[in-house]
């Protein structure tokens, strides 16, 4: 996969990039991903990205001129990009999102910022993407959460085990089970038995039960669509 990210603020993606699994990821080459200055875009003195709105109000608007000028650059050769833009009110992202995402070969990601984009951009956006109900300063830390998401989905990026245990759970939605590691017992704190005891399908129905258990209390709604769904075993309706 590719992807190029469109942003205002570059240097917010150095360390994200760097480190971690999505870092080896792109260091081994399992996928590409490029940031660009959209100043870089300008063609003024000032490298100016961002004017005042039209009809007036508050803040600035980003411009639309310098990124067309990215976006018919970046797209003149290879596959089109599928297009992405961060911003409070777009749809929500999930992991159904992210599992849609990763299996797409190209994807851009425009960072918006200040209080928006120039409508006209949104002629290039395949989906506006919202990773909340709030609002940030900017559209970087949400284009960070979705690449996160979307490139430890790709084969080969996560370790296999890592990867079997998030297929099993998550893209149900299904909250994950509890994690024990050594010692045994820490400050009275016991790890449950059925972990020790080494009984595989005990411990794999025990998980699935916590997992259950624990989407209900807190995620109803999760186990409501995943029976509307049939996407729920007799026994985990049990
Ligand atoms: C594209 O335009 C944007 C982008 C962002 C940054 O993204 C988010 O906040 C976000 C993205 N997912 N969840 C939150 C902020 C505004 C904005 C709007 C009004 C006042 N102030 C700022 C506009």
């Amino acid at each position: 996969m590719r992807i190029d990210v469109l942003t205002v603020l570059p240097g917010l993606f150095d360390c994200f990039l760097k480190e971690g699994v999505i870092g080896k990821a792109i260091s081994s080459g399992k996928v590409e991903v490029k940031v660009h200055n959209i100043r870089d875009f300008t063609t003024d003195k000032h490298r100016v990205v961002d004017d005042v709105p039209y009809g007036g109000g508050p803040g600035m608007v980003l411009k639309p001129e310098p990124i067309f000028r990215a976006y018919d650059e970046l797209t003149k050769e290879g596959e089109k990009p599928y297009v992405l833009l961060t911003e409070p009110w777009g749809e929500k992202f999930n992991q159904e999102m992210a599992v849609e995402l990763s299996k797409k070969p190209r994807l851009m990601i425009i960072c918006g910022r200040y209080e928006g984009v120039d409508e006209r951009v949104k002629s290039l956006v395949d989906r506006e993407v919202s990773i909340g109900d709030y609002v940030l300063t900017g559209g970087e830390l949400p284009a960070m959460v979705i690449m996160d998401a979307v490139l430890r989905l790709i084969p080969g990026v996560l370790g296999n085990l890592e990867s079997l245990r998030a297929d099993s759970f998550s893209d149900r939605g299904l909250l994950g089970y509890p994690n024990y590691t050594r010692p045994a017992e820490f400050r009275g704190m016991k790890v449950p038995e059925v972990l020790l005891s080494g009984h595989h399908k005990k411990i794999e129905s025990w998980r699935k039960e916590q997992s259950l258990r624990k989407t209900l209390e807190r995620r109803p709604e999760i186990i409501e669509n995943l029976k509307r769904k049939g996407l729920l075993t007799k026994e985990e309706l049990e």
